[in-house]
């Protein structure tokens, strides 16, 4: 089936609008946003917000106050929550209660490690390798453990690769490097003809790839997530080179033990918006929109984000100094005398788009990467809620009002935790403003049962005073959510506000402050919107209207 664009073409210069007024079907979508726009200054804060110049001032360290305590309390919604908690409401097609949500049941949740049986394999090594060197295999790199599969591969000195990890053979001093030889199945360590070795461990990022489970990349707590981000920021940057593929710039970073991150360069300051006339597609990545997005995704408990820091770089010596190839033909100094660099890429990879330095410091996110195809392939996936990333076209889901009926009754969103997930990512993307979610992923070995993973949040946080509603078309027009994923937002709303969690866990980013006030404010006003929304399908569904009624409201 082909969620693509529709081929429907509305008129030259017409305004591209999002859903169709004239269509007399059951969407909740539609209904939600006619009645949202009629909305004018509602108490609760939740109406359209238009693009304004603000008068608050970019960054800084003074705390704005926190949004008066809420009128609305959604005591509604948290009632449904208790009686599911109770063994009550459970037969409310809205909210999904835990104990039919795989995410929470998780009735197998095995890690990369384990799939791939390297995490016990590489203890047994630990314990049991003995490392030799013979001249034969000085000559090429062999195949050198066979498990399940063939997992180890001995290169030409020195390192020892299982899966993506790295084990470094030291020599003796005085002992030229080796090449090494694993014996698997030896329990008593041999001695070795030329000099002792021994292996370095894996490096945080390799531990933190192989503990990626089923259902989530990382457990709540996990402390490899900070020895990660840490590993990034302080490590230094032993190699750079373009990544290939994607629209706009990024850098693979190479760091000591194969350690390795996606650099988004830094465009513009915190506080500048995407351009009016600029569409989705056409909007610059934001390098600060993916920290924040890794640190909001960790908070509201997805945990589907690999971890992203910030990190302020000296161009010349961690970044020209360190690479080859094109790129380095493209480097310049402006004529405010900064130091510059454009890439080779499909779009603003020029000069007139060129990234540069203060005058030669310049400031980045850096991801860290996920596991090789080797470790752990990658399936990707078409969004059924893609765009049409076409300035006149629309697509599917924007003219069809039983859109989600169509997704739904099509695997793999037709069982499972597929559907939820993509309406957890449709909240995460109404709350951080990305429109720019074409395609998924997930991790082959896990199947269908396993969680999206968020990737490419570059074009989230562009509007601070807009919230695009047409990014919550999942929720709208399936009407279904998990009960925890209600639970946070109301946590959110009800308590300590989000804008104020997601500022002090960015706190100790070394880029912070890393999002303008604005964005944090939105959030706590979009989240309205989404409870909002989830009360009406509610009431959709309590009081049903009659059919002529439906197809005029
Ligand atoms: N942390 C990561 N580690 C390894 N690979 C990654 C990581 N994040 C993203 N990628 C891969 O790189 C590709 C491009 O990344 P991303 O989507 O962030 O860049 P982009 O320039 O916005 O690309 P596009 O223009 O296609 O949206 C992704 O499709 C993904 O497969
Ligand atoms: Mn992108």
């Amino acid at each position: 089936m082909d969620y693509g664009i529709s081929g429907h073409r509305v008129p030259l210069h017409g305004r591209v609008k999002i859903g169709d007024d004239t269509d007399k079907g059951r969407s909740a979508y539609i209904e939600f946003r006619k009645r949202f726009l009629q909305k004018s200054n509602g108490s609760n804060g939740s109406r359209e917000y238009e693009q304004s110049a603000p008068s608050e001032t970019s960054g800084g360290d003074a705390e704005p106050r926190t949004p008066a305590t809420p009128a609305d309390r959604f005591e509604d919604l948290q009632r449904i929550l208790v009686f599911q908690l109770q063994g009550k409401s459970d037969d409310n097609p809205v909210v999904v209660p835990p104990h039919r949500d795989l995410n929470v049941l998780r009735p197998e949740n095995p890690t990369i490690g384990e799939m791939e049986d390297l995490e016990p394999r590489i203890a047994e090594y630990v314990s049991k390798a003995v490392f030799s060197s013979t001249t034969e295999q000085a000559q090429s790199s062999e195949v050198c453990i066979k498990t399940k599969q063939v997992i180890g591969v001995c290169h030409k000195s020195r390192t020892l690769h299982v899966g993506s990890l790295v084990f470094s053979v030291a020599p003796s001093p005085g002992v030229p490097p080796q090449p090494t030889h694993v014996h698997p199945c030896t329990t008593q360590p041999k001695p070795t003809r030329s000099g002792k070795s021994s292996i370095v461990n894996a490096s945080n990022l390799e531990k933190f790839q192989l503990k990626i489970a089923q259902h989530e990349l990382y457990e709540d707590g996990e402390p490899l997530v900070s020895a990660i981000l840490r590993d990034m920021t302080f490590e230094p940057i032993l190699h750079v080179e373009q990544k290939e593929g994607g629209t706009q710039l990024k850098l693979i970073i190479d760091y000591p033990n194969g350690v390795q991150a996606l650099f988004k360069p830094m465009r513009f300051a915190r506080d500048v918006q995407t351009l009016p006339n600029h569409f989705y597609f056409s909007d610059y990545e934001r390098h600060n929109a993916e920290i924040a997005a890794f640190h909001l995704d960790r908070i509201l408990g997805f945990r589907r984000a690999m971890p992203v820091v910030g990190r302020v770089v000296n161009m010349t010596t961690e970044i020209y100094d360190v690479t080859e190839g094109d790129i380095l033909k493209t480097f310049f100094v402006s004529p405010a005398n900064n130091f510059c660099f454009h890439g080779k890429c499909s779009y603003y990879c020029d000069t007139g788009h060129a990234i540069c330095g203060n005058p030669d410091m310049l400031e980045g996110s850096f991801a860290a990467f996920l596991p090789t195809s080797d470790l752990a392939e990658r399936k990707v996936w078409r969004h059924p809620w893609r765009r049409s990333y076409h300035k006149r076209r629309k697509a599917q889901w924007e003219l069809q009002s039983d859109y989600c009926d169509t997704v739904r009754s099509t695997p793999p969103y037709d069982s499972g935790r597929r559907l939820l997930d993509l309406i957890d990512m449709s909240i995460f993307d109404f709350l951080t403003g990305n429109m720019d979610r074409h395609h998924y992923e997930t991790f082959k070995m896990f199947g269908n049962e396993t969680f999206t993973l968020h990737l490419d949040q570059g074009r989230a946080f562009g509007k601070a005073f807009h919230d695009e509603l047409s990014i919550l078309a999942p929720l709208l027009q399936c009407c279904t959510v998990r009960h925890t994923t209600l639970a946070v937002l109301l946590k959110f709303h009800n308590g300590v506000p989000l804008s104020k969690v997601l500022r002090d866990s960015m706190k100790a980013d070394p880029v912070n402050p890393v999002l303008w006030e604005p964005h944090l404010a939105a959030l706590d006003r979009r989240i309205v919107t989404v409870l909002d929304a989830i009360r009406k399908c509610i009431d959709k569904l309590e009081n049903p209207l009659p059919n002529e009624l439906n197809s005029v409201v």
